[in-house]
């Protein structure tokens, strides 16, 4: 069963289409990447899964049921891009606190926010406020009191910003083990290489409809170009073969070829082989996200805008 299934969803600003018919669905313990430009709608993607907007049209099952902001957000841990903590509260209550209202009993939250605190080394910022904290720390505790809870599914909003590369560690080791622990994870940046690295799973949203869905790594097959590099003892002086072309002579003895429509790899192979050159790696060379995406929404409009019908 899947954790959560959105169906057909849909939001209309006044003149804006933020979500324009969107289907996904997310397994548990999945780490799936929302991918999109500037205005694509992916906040207001995320609000309706959290229950902050309601959707114009379409349907949220969540669980196997349909969604209840209700009683569904308790299971639910969100954490925006746009911080939502209370700055002057201490900050060892305001997590409790925080943890109650996602249902805990005051005991389990004692004990949760304690595991948290130790784990991340925060004990020292118990009778702080938030205003007292860095950027970096405030993300780092609003992180903590995303999944204080242990959530069902967590939501990151670019969770990365503003941490050292330690802290980014921390973080991301986190978010493996809860999904090894069943939580599925929806998490939402603008940081592609962050995505090829953590999510199993990718969308990509653009002027609010769907463009792209797949794994990481089906997305690359699917975006493939036949580029391969190959290193090589000594290049040749003349390359010259309808199998391939040469795209790049890096560094280091490397070419990058792209093989042309009806070679194969062998192809290449057999030519240098022929030319007595020695071969010292072959390997294929898979586009980066940041280029598909590139590619996908480059010179699209920023946003989906109603016609507007002049008599
Ligand atoms: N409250 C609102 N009223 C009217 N239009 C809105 C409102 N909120 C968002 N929009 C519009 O809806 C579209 C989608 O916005 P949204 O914030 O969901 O995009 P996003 O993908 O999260 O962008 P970003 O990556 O910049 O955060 C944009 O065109 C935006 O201007």
């Amino acid at each position: 069963m899947n954790r959560l299934e959105v169906k057909h969803l849909k939001k209309y600003y006044t003149s804006q289409k933020a979500v324009d018919d969107i289907s996904f669905s997310l397994a548990p313990g999945s780490i799936f990447g929302l991918l999109g430009p500037n205005g694509a709608g992916k906040t207001t993607l995320l609000r309706m899964i959290t229950g902050i907007l309601f959707p114009d049209e379409g349907e949220i099952i969540f669980d196997g049921k349909k969604f209840d902001p209700d009683t569904d957000i308790a299971y639910i841990g969100y954490m925006p891009e746009e911080k939502g903590l209370y700055k002057k509260m201490q900050i060892g209550d305001q997590a409790i606190y925080l943890a109650q209202l996602k249902g805990l009993s005051k005991a389990a939250a004692l004990e949760s926010v304690k595991h948290w605190f130790v784990k991340f080394e925060m004990q020292s910022w118990w009778n702080k406020k938030v205003e007292d904290l860095s950027k970096g720390m405030q993300q780092k505790l609003q992180f903590v009191t995303t999944v204080l809870n242990d959530p069902k599914l967590i939501i990151l909003d670019e969770p990365f910003s503003g941490l050292d590369p330690v802290n980014t560690n921390l973080i991301k080791d986190e978010i493996y083990k809860l999904a090894q622990n069943g939580s599925s994870i929806i998490f939402s940046t603008h940081r592609m290489e962050q995505v090829e690295e953590i999510c199993d799973h990718i969308i990509l949203v653009n002027k609010g409809q769907k463009i792209l869905d797949g794994t990481v790594n089906g997305v690359k097959q699917q975006f493939k170009e036949n580029m391969f590099a190959i290193g090589l003892e000594s290049i040749p002086e003349n390359i010259s073969t309808p199998a391939f072309e040469v795209i790049s002579n890096n560094r280091d003895h490397q070419l990058l070829l792209k093989i042309h429509e009806g070679y194969k790899p062998n192809d290449v192979l057999h030519y240098f082989l022929q030319q007595q050159v020695g071969i010292n790696s072959f390997h294929e060379i898979l586009p980066s996200l940041s280029e598909i995406f590139i590619k996908l929404v480059e010179g699209t409009p920023l946003t989906r805008q109603f016609q507007t019908v002049t008599a």
